[in-house]
């Protein structure tokens, strides 16, 4: 036979379910309620490949019931967090099915915070994300990584960019002033699963935040490693940390033709092209 199949996946992707919590029931007006909200991304792997290459369907569990699954076990998990309810999904797909091999789970929550101290009202934000990616495979140790994606934070200054190389491609002048924006993405993996995935995630958050405005910048390749490292100095569970930077250019810009002075002060910021700056800590 000429061809391979070299590797097959399949799932659902972008199921969002929300549940409500009851934490205590009560009348409807005052009854205290949680509510979490995620996309979920499903993909599975194990014995399909007749299905590709002989059109026999027989082992494929339909993307349609991966979908059905997460709002089942919605119901019968108590979904407390991303980690814990991806968890119970990915091992739900490998111990169920003989002929799944691995699951892999991503999700990506939509953060509702309390609005006032209304026990049934939530502000939404569609910035900041909370992540998670679990993967469960036969006769292996679950994996569960949490994460972050969509946190913007900047600096005005205390950032520079200086000394690098110089070549006949090289205009970019050196500076020592400079604003340092970022949305930053993170994802850590935990060492094992006795983990509380709430306090661990606020701790590594609170860290990277703390780190990044605590020194003079050279670079964001040298800020992204000292947060890296902040991130597991902050939680003992985490054992490596993937950040990725993209530099969120704030070109100065030219006044001089509009008969200004421009005291690094007045900007264009640029979307494309952007720097994309990525690293791994680990221990
Ligand atoms: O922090 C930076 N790192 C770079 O690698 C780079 N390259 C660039 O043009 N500006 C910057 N800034």
């Amino acid at each position: 036979m000429p061809h391979q199949l070299a590797h097959h996946a399949y799932g659902k992707h972008r199921v969002r379910v929300s549940k409500i919590k009851r934490p205590r029931r009560g009348a409807a007006s005052t009854e205290r309620h949680e509510l979490i909200e995620a996309a979920v991304d499903i993909e599975l792997e194990g014995g399909f490949a007749p299905a590709y290459t002989d059109g026999d369907n027989a082992s494929i569990v339909a993307t349609d019931t991966c979908k059905n699954t997460v709002y089942a076990l919605a119901k019968d998990d108590p979904f407390d967090t991303i980690e814990s309810f991806g968890r119970t999904l990915a091992e739900h797909f490998v111990s169920t099915y003989d002929h799944i091999t691995r699951a892999g789970v991503t999700l990506h929550q939509h953060s509702w915070a309390r609005l006032l101290d209304c026990p049934h009202a939530f502000t939404g934000s569609d910035a900041e994300t909370p992540t998670a990616r679990v993967v469960a495979q036969r006769g292996a140790p679950t994996r569960v990584e949490a994460g972050v994606t969509g946190l913007m934070i900047a600096k005005t200054t205390e950032s520079g960019f200086s000394g690098f190389h110089r070549d006949a491609f090289r205009t970019l002048p050196d500076t020592d002033d400079r604003i340092f924006a970022t949305e930053l993405t993170a994802s850590w993996v935990y060492a094992d699963q006795e983990v509380d995935f709430v306090a661990s995630r606020s701790a590594i958050r609170k860290a990277m935040l703390a780190r990044f405005i605590d020194h003079y910048s050279e670079s964001v390749q040298q800020t992204l490693w000292l947060m890296g490292q902040a991130a597991l100095d902050a939680c003992d569970a985490a054992t490596s940390i993937t950040l990725t930077m993209p530099n969120k250019h704030h070109l100065l810009f030219n006044l001089a033709p509009l008969g200004r002075e421009n005291d690094n002060e007045v900007f264009v910021s640029t979307d494309e092209p952007f720097g994309w700056i990525t690293g791994t800590v680990t221990r």
